[in-house]
């Protein structure tokens, strides 16, 4: 700590380094915790360039977190966490082109908020609009629909704080490799600071959602099942049924929906216990699909609502507990054999679909969530991680299962190796925010083929020390990433955390010989408040909160009252880069 305090006092103390070493990470499903040496919260872009030199200069990894809604392990840290949350506003509008300039902490909810005043509207969203943009578009988020790709494809440019401190503007005509990396970097790139992105008319759809056999779902595959611009389908599995929730433009009058049963305390409650219930007995979770499922869509197949909304209202979906996801994106055309394979496994039917694992007295939770995009339909650029075919529409298979009082459930890693087998067996892509966890680095090299080492090569160069390089990124894409680093982290110990997640540790080469304080911090006691309370620091943590700079005299760090307001420059219009870009880039 001497080090990191002997650094800042060295920097230009006009802007301020927002820091805190008492933060517990976790995810927002609770599947993962960390605890960061430093939590920092810049709010300009100064601030930022400031983090990312002194973490040079003091050897460390940076972690970027939007939200905390991936729920991997993929922004669990022990060196330092940076979170954009209050450098998140509007910069700029042009109203004629529909495009909005914003600070890349900004939550999808709060764009689309402020969209709405200006008559716009993100053209398309997933299930929340919790996530930060930056954070959305870093991991391939999408929504379902053909008429739309990834959330990346509406983003015209970026602005990224590199390793070398260097904020970068890339575009489509401005280093476009840098963006084709950037539009999904899994934070293994550099700090996404500014996003510019293409916005729609605001409009209103009419929804409906209806029960149907399983059967006409696959029947209606290949005409006129996801004709409509929004379409999604949760499958039960054990009912063999599906709910076909489907949305189009409409004039008419907002007319919201009815309230659900499980979006009342009594329903949400009962289905929680339930599910709790089904960890000891796995083999009522049939009934509880039936009778759940009844209680919320109805018993017998028909429309069982409908809803005018705002898009942005009308595609969100309560999405209950604390949850694993793993998901999967396959060409569309086979789905009705995926969809069929799966069933038959795990319905115990004689051929098991194939699949060479045993579903003896395996029980899984519902819905398995069944969503389209089209990547190709705009013929926007790609990124290079896009997971999305490149020659038609992609279907996108969910398997959810639920955390219940945030215990994990017993089918979960035979549910899981079955799952990503057959994943593997239709050329599937994951999901990089999900739980995927039977699938190598080998595996992935083969599947993302020349667009990994594309994107590896860019990576490679932007960050060569692995500042922003984690054992998720190791782990997961391996051996193309360059020889390792010494700022790259790598996983010391997982333990299980009070809430029945896993407590992450990690530490870096560069500061293994400091016997940081980080490298050692065990887990939190059972009942220490995470996120926004006072965890009791470990013994080994030295304390650290501080501010440095202008407000150094301030006492609390997060709690500031508008005058207190740091004096910055105002950004009108199109800001110019602080520094111009690096020279790697800018011959790209
Ligand atoms: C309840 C729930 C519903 C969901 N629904 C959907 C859905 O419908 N469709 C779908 O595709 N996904 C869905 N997701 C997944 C979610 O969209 C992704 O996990 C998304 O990445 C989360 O955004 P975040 O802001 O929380 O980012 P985080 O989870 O905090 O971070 C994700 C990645 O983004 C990086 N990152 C964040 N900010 C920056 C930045 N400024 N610069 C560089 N890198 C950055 C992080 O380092 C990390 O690698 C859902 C998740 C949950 C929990
Ligand atoms: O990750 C996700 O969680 C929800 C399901 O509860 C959803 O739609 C995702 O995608």
């Amino acid at each position: 700590m001497e080090k990191i305090k002997h650094e800042i006092a060295r920097t230009d103390p006009d802007v301020p380094f927002r820091a805190s070493s008492s933060h517990i990470h976790h995810t927002w499903a609770k599947t993962f915790q960390s605890r960061p040496e430093l939590y920092i919260r810049p709010q300009s872009l100064e601030e930022v360039q400031k983090v990312v030199n002194l973490a040079r200069r003091c050897r460390r990894r940076i972690v970027v977190v939007g939200s905390g809604h991936s729920p991997n392990d993929l922004t669990c840290t022990s060196s330092w966490m940076i979170n954009l949350d209050d450098y998140g506003k509007l910069l700029h509008v042009d109203r004629q082109k529909k495009t909005f300039l914003v600070e890349a902490g900004m939550r999808l909810h709060d764009l689309n908020h402020t969209a709405h005043q200006h008559g716009l509207s993100m053209p398309n969203l997933g299930s929340i609009d919790a996530q930060s943009i930056a954070g959305a578009i870093a991991t391939a988020t999408h929504g379902s629909s053909l008429k739309h790709g990834i959330i990346s494809e509406s983003v015209l440019s970026l602005r990224v704080v590199l390793s070398n401190g260097h904020a970068v503007r890339c575009s489509n005509d401005q280093n476009q490799d840098l963006f084709k990396a950037a539009l999904v970097s899994l934070g293994a790139l550099g700090i996404v600071t500014e996003v510019e992105f293409q916005m729609v008319e605001n409009y209103k759809v009419e929804w409906e959602q209806k029960l149907v056999p399983l059967d006409d779902v696959l029947t209606r595959w290949n005409t006129n099942l996801w004709l409509k611009e929004f379409t999604r389908v949760w499958w039960m599995p054990y009912m063999k049924r599906a709910i076909v929730w489907s949305a189009e433009r409409t004039e008419k009058p907002v007319r919201a929906p009815d309230a659900t049963w499980y979006g009342g305390s009594v329903g949400f409650h009962t289905y929680h216990n339930l599910l709790w219930l089904s960890n000891y007995i796995p083999w009522i979770l049939p009934t509880v699909e039936w009778f759940v499922f009844g209680m919320q869509y109805g018993f017998s197949p028909g429309v069982s609502a409908t809803a005018v909304q705002d898009l942005s209202d009308a595609l969100l979906m309560n999405c209950l507990y604390s949850q694993f996801v793993n998901e999967w994106a396959l060409p569309l055309h086979k789905g009705p054999e995926a969809i069929t394979r799966l069933s038959a496994w795990l319905n115990g039917e004689p051929g098991g679909g194939g699949i060479p694992f045993s579903s003896k007295g395996l029980y899984v939770h519902c819905p398995i969530e069944v969503r389209v995009s089209d990547s190709t339909a705009k013929g926007t650029t790609r990124p290079f991680l896009d997971n999305t075919c490149s020659d038609g529409p992609t279907l996108y298979l969910n398997a959810t299962l639920y955390r219940a009082y945030l215990q994990d459930p017993p089918c979960k890693d035979r549910y899981y190796e079955a799952f990503e087998w057959l994943m593997h067996e239709l050329g599937a892509k994951p999901h990089y925010a999900k739980n995927f966890s039977y699938t190598t680095a080998e595996q992935m090299q083969h599947i993302l083929g020349d667009n990994l080492k594309k994107w590896a090569k860019v990576r490679n160069e932007a960050d060569p020390e692995g500042m922003f390089l984690g054992a998720w990124h190791r782990r997961t894409l391996g051996v193309s990433l360059a020889a390792k680093g010494a700022l790259e982290e790598r996983e010391v110990s997982r333990t299980k955390a009070a809430d029945g997640g896993q407590f992450w540790v990690g530490e870096l080469d560069s500061t293994r010989s400091e016997a940081l304080s980080f490298a050692t911090a065990a887990a939190p006691e059972r009942g220490a408040q995470v996120n926004g309370g006072s965890p009791t620091p470990s013994s080994s943590a030295e304390s650290f909160d501080m501010m440095h700079g202008a407000e150094a005299e301030k006492s609390t760090l997060f709690d500031r009252s508008d005058d207190e307001e740091v004096d910055r420059p105002r950004y009108h219009g199109r800001p110019q880069d602080t520094v111009t870009g690096t020279a790697v880039f800018d011959k790209m």
